[in-house]
């Protein structure tokens, strides 16, 4: 469904991605993993359409469009004051009409209706009319989720969602992810620091090492080659 051809990406004279292919299918989840500064957000924000690159991105064999995909973030981006529920239906202004957009109040209530389905999706309909600042991070980062189902987008995007959350949290998440792409036979591909995460909850793992693809398969994989890094000489 998610398809990234020949994505090469440069920051002034250096390249940081070089002609990488990767594939997200229908119903499946991808963990992307590598070493800091490997390219993993560099992947996922060229699949978004948020930095400049060479080669293509395709959704269902289409050249991606502005909704085609949704993203999720380590740092949760929810109102803190505004309702869990309001924060849910904000997934849908991309495709409101502009008055609806520019004063959330008028959310519809089709739109509300929506936000509540997604949010039972994530376990969380319960916590619809709380402040969304009062929930945990494990829990704002569901709701980041259910906004991302709201804005109806076929394709996931998750830039290390679950850095910021303890282990129990962090599984929750990564389950819900899979549990998404499957049931909802959505594409998501998920950046990782844990390889444990990714082989316990990812259907396919792809590596990266210096903005190259290294790795694509087995998400049981071992994955230690792209952590390896040059022992340091020291001097005494
Ligand atoms: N906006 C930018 N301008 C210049 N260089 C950048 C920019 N964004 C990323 N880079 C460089 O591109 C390389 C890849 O960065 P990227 O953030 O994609 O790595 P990463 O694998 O996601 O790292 P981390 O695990 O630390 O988040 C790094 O060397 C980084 O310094």
């Amino acid at each position: 469904m998610l398809a990234l051809s020949g994505i090469s990406v440069h920051f002034g004279d250096r390249q940081v991605l070089h002609e990488a292919d990767v594939t997200v299918a229908e119903g499946e989840l991808l963990a992307v993993l590598g070493a800091n500064g490997s390219g993993k957000s560099t992947l996922l924000r060229a699949a978004a359409g948020l930095v400049p690159h060479t080669g293509a991105v395709t959704v269902s064999g289409r050249e991606r469009g502005r909704l085609d995909v949704a993203l999720i973030f380590q740092q949760i981006h929810l109102v803190r004051r505004r309702s869990v529920l309001d924060n849910v239906c904000a997934g849908a202004l991309g495709r409101l009409p502009l008055r609806e957009s520019l004063v959330p109040a008028l959310f519809p209530r089709a739109v509300r209706e929506e936000a509540m389905a997604c949010l039972d999706r994530v376990g969380l309909a319960d916590r619809a009319h709380d402040r969304a600042g009062s929930l945990s991070g494990g829990q704002q980062q569901r709701v980041a989720v259910a906004r991302a189902l709201c804005q109806r987008s076929r394709v996931l995007l998750a830039d290390e969602p679950v850095s910021a959350l303890d282990p129990a949290a962090a599984e929750q998440v990564l389950a819900l992810l899979a549990e998404l792409a499957h049931a909802e036979r959505l594409a998501v591909l998920a950046v990782l620091h844990q390889p444990e995460l990714a082989a316990r909850h990812a259907d396919r793992i792809v590596g990266l090492r210096d903005g190259h693809v290294v790795l694509d398969g087995d998400p049981g994989q071992p994955v230690g080659s792209l952590y390896s890094y040059p022992v340091l000489e020291t001097t005494s």
